[in-house]
């Protein structure tokens, strides 16, 4: 069997997606996300220019090796648009190969470790009152876990937070980047008030997650860690940009509250050390932005070693297709944590057909050979691409921070 075609699709139903379809010569075909938020386009040409050339006439069931001439062979290593081009390859060749085992893909991996996933969804608000109502509603649709991130008086627009009330949250939202002001002291004083009246109105069960996204120092993220530990936190993710992976061995000396990191890597090494270290609970790199489900075996089982468990990333800025052959990972993996979960505008799962559903605070996989997810080509072609950037923040002085 050969690879005898692949091409990129581009689609924006709501916001932009990625998407790799290689085709064999018995027709089979798997689809893979390429997906990289505000930089799509650098992905499409890295597959249409380099990759793609590259897989004609291989033969799709030798995974492995195509991950290794991708990766090992392009002699430039990682960063995120070699990695989500490679994973795009991937996600789309486990399709195939699992399509032709007339299996879903979790029995690849080794069959079923759980009936269901549990996933944790997005409550927000302008403020306190706003976003417990927002929790209120996850909890009568059936989530155990919620993550919640409400506006800060003094900060005019923050991570998480849609600008208008009843409003979607899509931080990609102009053509070049928004220009946003941070305040640390603001946003630190307010995050403890927000969680204390988030357990006295929902109580001790409801599991509750929050979204640095990036924004502290190590000091003051092992303050918050601090202050918030009486509100038993589920995980506080990204809580410092992770470059400097020993950042988290401080952070770490300080608090219990789990910590989760790693949407933005793309490789085992970006992970490494704070896996063996101990130093984090979670590890969220995921299927489209670390290599595919080949790299990030090898993440979680190097995690699994650790007591780390896996968070994966579930923006709505990961296509259907990520979201789908996450679950299958996620029913498959021994060292599951939680699946993050913001639905996708219906257009967008409209031209994503999938067969995993949303049950009770959990995803169900479903049963079709392969991932269980399509691209209906004729309506993709209906939402053209249009660019859009993430924002950037700047402190009160001016200084360029991390968004
Ligand atoms: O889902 C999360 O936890 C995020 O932090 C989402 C990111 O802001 C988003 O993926 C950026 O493209
Ligand atoms: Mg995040």
């Amino acid at each position: 069997m050969k690879i005898e075609r692949a091409y990129t699709i581009v689609t924006s139903p709501g916001r932009n997606f990625v998407t790799l379809k290689i085709v064999t010569d018995q027709g089979v075909y798997g689809i893979g996300d390429a997906t990289l938020n505000g930089r799509e386009m650098a992905v499409v040409a890295y597959l249409e220019e380099h990759v793609i050339p590259m897989l004609i006439g291989r033969d799709p069931h030798r995974i492995e090796d195509i991950w290794h001439y991708l990766y090992r062979g392009a002699y430039w290593r990682r960063g995120p648009v070699t990695m989500s081009a490679i994973a795009a390859v991937d996600i789309a060749l486990w399709d195939i190969k699992a399509k032709l085992a007339g299996m879903p893909l979790y029995q690849l991996l080794g069959g079923k470790s759980r009936e269901r996933v549990m996933v944790y969804g997005h409550a927000t608000g302008r403020d306190i009152e706003a976003c417990l109502d927002e929790v209120a509603r996850h909890v009568d649709e059936g989530y155990k876990a919620v993550r919640v991130q409400a506006g800060v008086p003094g900060i005019a627009s923050i991570y998480g937070v849609a600008k208008k009330e009843g409003e979607r949250y899509e931080p990609a939202d102009s053509d070049l980047p928004a220009e946003h002001v941070w305040s640390t002291s603001k946003y630190l004083n307010h995050v403890p008030k927000l969680f204390a009246a988030v357990r006295e109105r929902f109580g001790d069960d409801l599991h509750v997650l929050h979204d640095v996204h990036h924004r502290l120092t190590p000091i003051e993220a092992a303050r918050l860690g601090k202050e918030v530990e009486p509100y038993n936190l589920f995980w506080l993710e990204d809580c410092v940009p992770a470059e400097n992976q020993e950042a988290f061995g401080l952070i770490r000396q300080h608090t219990t509250t789990p910590l989760a990191v790693g949407e933005v890597f793309n490789s085992l090494f970006d992970a490494k050390t704070l896996i063996e270290n101990q130093w984090i609970d979670y590890i969220r790199a995921t299927l489209t932005h670390a290599g595919g489900i080949t790299h990030v075996r090898r993440i979680a089982d190097l995690a699994g070693l650790y007591h780390v468990r896996t968070g994966f990333h579930g923006p709505t800025d990961l296509s259907p297709v990520c979201l789908g052959a996450a679950i299958h990972f996620d029913t498959w993996v021994p060292n599951f944590g939680i699946q993050e979960y913001m639905p996708h505008t219906s257009a967008t799962d409209d031209v994503f057909p999938h067969d995993y559903r949303f049950e009770d605070g959990h995803f169900i996989v479903g049963e079709n050979p392969g991932h269980g997810v399509d691209i209906d080509e004729d309506l993709a072609k209906q939402y053209p691409y249009k660019r859009a950037s993430l924002p950037v923040n700047r402190l009160e002085d001016g200084t360029l921070w991390h968004w």
